[in-house]
């Protein structure tokens, strides 16, 4: 099968322009973006008339097959990147994340085996969970020789994986040191723990108790403290997940002050509220249990605003499916609930339905928030996220008028429940490409078990430049420096 592809009579779109333009693919690279390109003898030809073609989506927030709460996610690597793949997401960021006082190595060694089977590319950032000398020196090895170039700090969940504020320090400060972004799962877990006592002493043990246990200051207290630790150490900070006007503020304040934080969306956060979870069915409202929960209609506004005024930068779904038999651990105490929902596949659409066609973005705005931003902030750019030769061929062919009412009865993930369930979008993709090769046509998903590669992500992004030079004009301010 020639390994040439040439899609033609789009527009292509970046996140600094569109353009009328064909794109050439070769050996699973952009070979040429430009007008009426002759297609070489034995190319595949794609029709994208009237259509948009735009970088891969890059989904720097899931979690495959992830050991959490006593079960395991429903969506392996294979099933979770297929079915991104249907929805036009080319490349996940998902998460190692070892047990308290698991060696780092050991944990990401496993989660690699784990990924072998991805049908899309994708990469890891790394939990720090607990803190030695083994962590401060696997650190060392994960960024010299592993390509990660980012940490993840939950801020929540006692008793388990949470960090307490000296593991924070520590490892931004190594971080910085390394040239790895660290980021933040924005809760305070303390607090968490207190309000979900409170609530069961009240009798409150149904999922309407999950998102009363972690209201908005519980999420924008962590989120400043987290912004303030990282503005002591002068290192760039990643909150995952802002879910509340609160935190978005505490965000776009700590810009306006001049610190590198950069905030990431989930699209169920911009579209579902908290109604969900007074609902009289278990299942239905269990299958809503997500941390940070949905909120209040109002804060979508807010998030949505972020994204527009550029204090928010990525959109993610923290895909994480557990089926009504695992959610149902949870039938008596909303707190034994395993966290987590889907979205991989409706991220693009739900974004382009709710953000483009309401005029809230413009479709480079999409793209900005979709891939090119993740992949400037994790230091993948301009390989992902770029429609230009020498970029690699993961691309979309985004159909704006293709009409489908999203549902669990035509999802491609193994989770048993879709929240976006009964929303008829309007944009979806016609064509998936992945390293030059159709893996989704028109509904049919030609996704390959094991063709996904590892991406190393190298440290001192754009933003560690800046940081240091900063550092070194005001380094005597601080003693801390
Ligand atoms: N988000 C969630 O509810 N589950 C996955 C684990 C996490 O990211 O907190
Ligand atoms: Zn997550």
């Amino acid at each position: 099968m020639s390994d040439t592809l040439l899609i033609r009579g789009g527009t292509v779109v970046n996140a600094d322009r569109e353009t009328r333009a064909d794109v050439l693919c070769v050996g699973g690279q952009i070979a040429a973006v430009g007008l009426d390109l002759d297609a070489p003898a034995g190319a595949t030809v794609v029709d994208a008339g009237g259509q948009y073609v735009l970088p891969g989506g890059i989904d720097p927030h899931t979690h495959m097959q992830l050991p959490f709460m006593g079960t395991v996610t429903r969506d392996d690597f294979y099933s979770g990147t297929a079915a991104a793949l249907a929805g036009g997401t080319t490349t996940i960021l998902d998460f190692v994340i070892p047990d308290p006082k698991q060696p780092l190595m050991d944990a990401y060694r496993t989660w690699r085996g784990w990924a072998e089977k991805a049908a899309s590319d994708y990469s890891f950032h790394v939990a720090i969970t607990w803190w030695d000398e083994s962590v401060h020196a696997d650190m060392g090895t994960l960024v010299r020789e592993e390509g990660v170039n980012s940490f993840k700090h939950f801020m929540a969940y006692k008793n388990a994986i949470m960090c307490d504020d000296e593991t924070l320090v520590r490892s931004f400060r190594r971080a910085l040191e390394l040239g790895a972004m660290p980021t933040v799962h924005a809760e305070n877990g303390e607090l968490v723990f207190l309000l979900q006592q409170e609530m069961k002493a009240q009798g409150v043990l149904g999922p309407e108790g999950h998102p009363l246990s972690r209201p908005p200051a519980v999420e924008a207290e962590a989120a400043q403290r987290a912004i303030a630790i990282a503005d002591v150490l002068n290192v760039p900070i990643y909150v995952v997940h802002v879910s509340c006007a609160e935190s978005a503020e505490a965000i776009a304040r700590a810009r306006a002050r001049g610190q590198r934080v950069f905030g990431e969306v989930l699209a169920g956060h911009l579209v579902v509220d908290d109604s969900v979870y007074r609902h009289p069915d278990f299942a239905f409202a269990a299958a809503h249990v997500m941390s940070p929960p949905f909120r209040e209609k109002t804060h979508q506004e807010a998030l949505w605003r972020g994204l527009q005024a550029g204090h928010l930068h990525t959109t993610a779904t923290d895909h994480c499916t557990f089926c009504a038999q695992q959610k149902a651990a949870g039938l008596f105490d909303f707190s034994k609930i395993p966290n987590g929902t889907g979205g991989v596949e409706e991220r693009l659409a739900v974004l382009w339905d709710a953000g483009v066609n309401t005029g809230r973005l413009t479709p480079s705005e999409f793209v900005a928030i979709t891939s090119a931003n993740a992949a400037k902030l994790f230091n993948l750019y301009p390989r992902k996220g770029l429609v230009a030769p020498g970029a690699d061929a993961d691309l979309v062919v985004w159909d704006p008028a293709a009409s489908k009412t999203l549902s669990v009865a035509t999802q491609h993930s193994l989770g048993d429940f879709n929240i976006f369930e009964g929303r008829t979008v309007t944009g979806a993709p016609s064509h998936t490409l992945s390293q030059g090769r159709v893996v989704f046509a028109q509904g049919d998903l030609r996704a390959e078990r094991g063709a996904g590669r590892y991406l190393k992500r190298p440290p001192f992004g754009p933003q560690f430049t800046a940081l240091g030079k900063k550092a070194a004009l005001h380094a005597p301010t601080s003693v801390l420096r």
